[in-house]
Order: C-alpha cells, then structure tokens, then sequence
C-alpha cells in the first residue's frame, strides 16, 4: 500500500452530507442533518474499517453509495468510483454487482423467496453457490428454507454468501460479524482478505475493533457523522501514543481490553450540534481554537480534523 497516495481510489467520497426532512411538534418541517462534510477513500487492494459508536453515519455512508437512502434523505457532496461521478443511474448499474453489499440488517433477505434463490442471484452458477454454501457452513437444506427459517447466525451467512456469488470490485460490509461464532467471523475476514488481494476494495464497518485489526489495512474512526481520524491500522496497535485524534484515543481506552474507560459526556444530537468540532465538549484538549470549522489535514502518514493534534 506504499504508493497509495499516487494511485487513483476506487471509491472516494468527499464533503458528503445527508440531512432528513423531519417535522416537529407543531408540523412544521426541518431538516435534521446527520452526515456532515464526510470524506472517506477505498483503494483497489485495500480494506479500509469505519469504527465509530452507535449513530456515528456508518450505516448511512453505506447507504449513501449504494443509492440505497429512505426517500426523505437529501444528499449532497461528491462521490466517485473509478474516477467518474457515482451517478443514481451508475449506482443502480453497479449495485449487486460491482458494488455488493453485506448489510447490517438480515431485514435485508426477501422473507419470500427461497435462501438458495437468493444467495444464487440472476447471474450466479449452481456450481459457485454450492462451493460458497460449503465455505459458510451451509447446508444443502437451507437452500429449499425460507429466512424465517434460519437462525440469526445463518441468515447472516446467506448473506455474505449472496455477495460472494458475484465478481465484486467493492465489497461495502455493515457489520457482517454480529451473531457470527468465532470461527465464521475469521473465516469471513479471511475472504475479504482473500478478495482485497485479488485486487477488491473492502468497506468494513464494524464495532468490533479486535476484528477490525486482523484484518484492516486502515482504519476511519467516525464520531457524530464525521471522519475525525483516517490512519494505518498498525497506528491502533501501536496504542494511544501513535493516534491522532483525542476521539480516537478515547474510544481506544473506552475498549475492555484497554482501560475500559468510557468517555464523560454523550455524542452530540444531530439536531444540535455545536458549530466547531463536534467532539469539543468531551474534549481534554479542548480551547477557544476548537470553536471554529474544523477542516481534515494530514498529519504523522494518517489524517486527522483536530487543530491540536500533534
Ligand atoms: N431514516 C432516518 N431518518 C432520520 N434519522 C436517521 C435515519 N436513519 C438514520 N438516522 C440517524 O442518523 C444517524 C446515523 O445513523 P447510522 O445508522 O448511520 O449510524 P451507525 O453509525 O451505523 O450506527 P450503528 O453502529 O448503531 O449501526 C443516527 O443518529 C440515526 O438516528
Ligand atoms: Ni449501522
């Protein structure tokens, strides 16, 4: 990944912003912004993970490039796969194909078609579903089942299984390891793995950051629907002392296997957000600098949106 900073990305999305048209009390509509000035990147090769506490946009990034929003979503920003604009039209070419999704939800599965059905897709071949099937535990049964028959674990695999029925060129995972055992879960990372050194950008969003770590190249830390910190997931490892952004550090100690020290405060509510840095107010370094519009800059091979960060 050396020459990263000179090859083009395969996804890049910049100064993205979704807001919801809401209504309050009195009927009377506003607009509640959830997703602010977000940029992310994904390289061809590479796996990038999004961590980041509950609300934090990472599903809604997921969304926003598929195309995939609640029709009250309004987006603006730019996003581009392959260097050209990823238009709804190129979105919905894309999507299922070139762009497969592993959602969060296993809402996701059609509650009427049969798993087999699904996980095979249009283009799939009989042959690929069953060698798939095999490396997700899953038996010849499942296929004639229908969801409401599987457990939560199984569904979970047909739905990785479903998106590696195609040829991706990016694989954008909502965390596929919730109710997955141990051993699906390596397994799981393995293929990414396996798929990004193919020549795959992975998008992994996950909570779990042990898991985000054996597998990730780099990692994005997310906090109230922005990039705070982009680094090299070596930087994690490494402890506190090689992160940038007093967010990043935090959410390192709040983990059990650290400090298990969670963070005073809560994350700002979309509807009132403070009009500087969004960490601010739970901040150790906090000063009147902080007020201001927070751009992200680069910063120790990583970027970082703090003005302290050193
Ligand atoms: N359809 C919607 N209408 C209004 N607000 C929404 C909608 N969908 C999501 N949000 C809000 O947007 C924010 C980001 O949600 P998102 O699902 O992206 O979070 P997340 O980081 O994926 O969280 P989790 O880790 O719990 O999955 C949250 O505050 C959520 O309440
Ligand atoms: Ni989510």
């Amino acid at each position: 990944m050396e020459n990263r900073e000179k090859k083009e990305p395969l996804l890049k999305v910049e100064n993205l912003t979704v807001s919801f048209s809401r209504y309050d009390r009195g009927w009377n509509k506003f607009d509640l912004e959830v997703i602010h000035s977000l940029d992310t990147e994904v390289f061809a090769g590479e796996i990038l993970a999004v961590v980041g506490s509950s609300g934090s946009g990472k599903s809604l990034l997921a969304h926003s490039i598929l195309g995939i929003l609640p029709g009250n979503a309004r987006v603006s920003g730019c996003m581009e796969y392959r260097g050209s604009e990823l238009t709804p039209q190129r979105q919905k070419a894309l999507r299922g194909e070139k762009i497969v999704f592993i959602p969060q939800s296993v809402d996701f599965l059609d509650p009427l078609m049969k798993v087999g059905k699904q996980v095979k897709g249009v283009r799939g071949t009989v042959e690929k579903m069953k060698r798939v099937f095999h490396r997700y535990r899953l038996n010849g049964e499942v296929e004639e089942m229908y969801p409401f028959q599987l457990s939560g674990g199984m569904a979970r695999r047909a739905l990785i299984a479903a998106a590696l029925m195609e040829s991706p060129d990016l694989i954008i995972a909502d965390e596929p390891t919730p109710g997955l055992d141990p051993e699906m879960a390596v397994e799981t990372m393995k293929t990414f793995r396996e798929l990004a050194d193919q020549g795959c950008g992975v998008l992994l969003i996950t909570h779990d950051i042990d898991l985000a770590l054996q597998a990730a190249d780099r990692i994005a830390v997310f906090y109230a629907g922005t990039t705070v910190e982009v680094c090299p997931a070596s930087d994690f490892e490494k402890g506190k002392g090689a992160l940038r952004h007093p967010y990043s550090k935090a959410f390192l100690d709040a983990l059990p296997q650290n400090e298990f020290k969670p963070i005073a405060g809560t994350q700002p509510y979309a509807g009132k957000l403070p009009s500087g840095c969004l960490f601010a107010d739970r901040c150790p370094k906090r000063t009147e600098s902080c007020g201001a519009q927070i751009e992200m800059r680069t910063l120790r091979g990583g970027k970082v949106r703090c003005v302290h960060a050193t």
